[in-house]
């Protein structure tokens, strides 16, 4: 592992790791629990639901079974590539209150489980994705696994303070992955539905990147708040909601889809802007219990991508 240790992880099971294995000592099997938590299911949500969204508004059906399946592989390969994430972090993961009660900070897992579930989900998932729906797909995944796993987490993440958002490019692929599933082809429409999610990431992120500051700045991660102090960061959430905006109606302005999801957008992207707004003009250097706007923004940044996604289906249905 990369990061050093500031102090002492617990073993698996709480046990020194030279202690005889007696029966008592026998490490415990994975627990299921600890396992999903490792794909970190309430993020995956959002990325199962827009591949999801995107391979619905493709312009082509494919059988419901290769549409589960291929939903499944997104799914697997965005958990194993979380689980992955937490192996190479957990040192950090320890140090942050955020993430400090996690399996492998907490020591319910061994760190090996946590890399071989994640290698054997991301490997699974991409196998799966060529041989049953298409070799394209599966290319597109495979990408984005290395993508999170390894060009944002080892690389990216602990160098740059634009790390989200080249990195941002690894939770944008979903719905191209869904649509290629559908269709077999890349076409404008899904590359534009990536820079819809690859601009709205930065304000997703920074916004909660305000609230938690400190924790990043304890295990020294340079995320844009710790490195470019709060003033810039809130300039740049407001910068790219204001791209958001015009960007979220392109789907409707390139004729990909009818007027229920323009309109959606405009009033979704709109509300965006205003708290983006009330966040990125404020002058404040508050204290971080004092961040009321800004978890309302992350908040709303969840629910406005799932409305989003949700009105391309919609759309795509009253259009029918
Ligand atoms: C590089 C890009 C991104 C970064 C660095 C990032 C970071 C984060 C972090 C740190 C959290 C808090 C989660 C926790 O405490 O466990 C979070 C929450 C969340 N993220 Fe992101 N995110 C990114 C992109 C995305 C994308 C692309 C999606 C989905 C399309 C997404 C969906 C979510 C959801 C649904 C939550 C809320 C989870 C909850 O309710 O706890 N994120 N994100
Ligand atoms: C199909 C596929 C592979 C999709 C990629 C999924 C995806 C949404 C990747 C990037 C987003 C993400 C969960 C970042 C968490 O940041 P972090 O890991 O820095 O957060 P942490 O501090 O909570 O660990």
């Amino acid at each position: 592992m990369k990061q050093a240790l500031s102090q002492p992880l617990p073993q698996a099971g709480g046990k020194p790791k030279d202690a005889p294995l007696t029966r008592a000592t026998v490490p415990m099997p994975a627990d299921w629990r600890d396992l999903l938590a490792l794909t970190k299911p309430r993020v995956m949500s959002l990325v199962i639901f827009t591949g999801l969204c995107g391979l619905i508004a493709a312009p082509e059906r494919i059988h419901p079974v290769l549409a589960f399946t291929a939903i499944l592989c997104i799914a697997m390969g965005a958990g194993g590539a979380a689980a992955l994430n937490q192996w190479w972090e957990a040192d950090l993961d320890a140090g942050m209150k955020r993430t400090a009660k996690r399996p492998l900070p907490q020591g319910r897992l061994e760190r090996t489980t946590a890399r071989d579930f994640g290698m054997v989900l991301c490997a699974a998932s991409v196998f799966l994705m060529g041989f049953a729906v298409g070799w394209l797909a599966a290319a597109i995944l495979a990408v984005s696994i290395v993508y999170y796993a390894v060009i944002y987490t080892i690389w990216l993440k602990p160098r740059t303070p634009q790390n989200i958002v080249i990195g941002g490019g690894a939770g944008a692929f979903p719905p191209l992955i869904g649509w290629v599933a559908a269709t077999g082809d890349i076409t404008l429409m899904p590359v534009v539905l990536f820079a819809i999610i690859f601009f709205w990431t930065p304000p997703h992120f920074w916004a909660l990147a305000l609230f938690v500051k400190s924790d990043y700045a304890k295990v020294g991660i340079p995320m844009m708040p710790v490195v470019a102090g709060e003033k810039a960061t809130r300039r740049q959430i407001l910068a790219y909601a204001i791209l958001l905006l015009p960007l979220s109606v392109v789907p409707w302005w390139i004729g990909g889809t009818g007027a229920v999801y323009g309109a959606s957008a405009a009033v979704l992207s709109t509300l965006f802007l205003a708290l983006s707004a009330r966040v990125g003009l404020r002058e404040s250097e508050g204290p971080e219990d004092r961040m009321k706007p800004e978890k309302q923004l992350f908040a709303y940044s969840v629910i406005y991508l799932f409305a989003l996604f949700a009105a391309l289906v919609v759309d795509r249905f009253v259009a029918i």
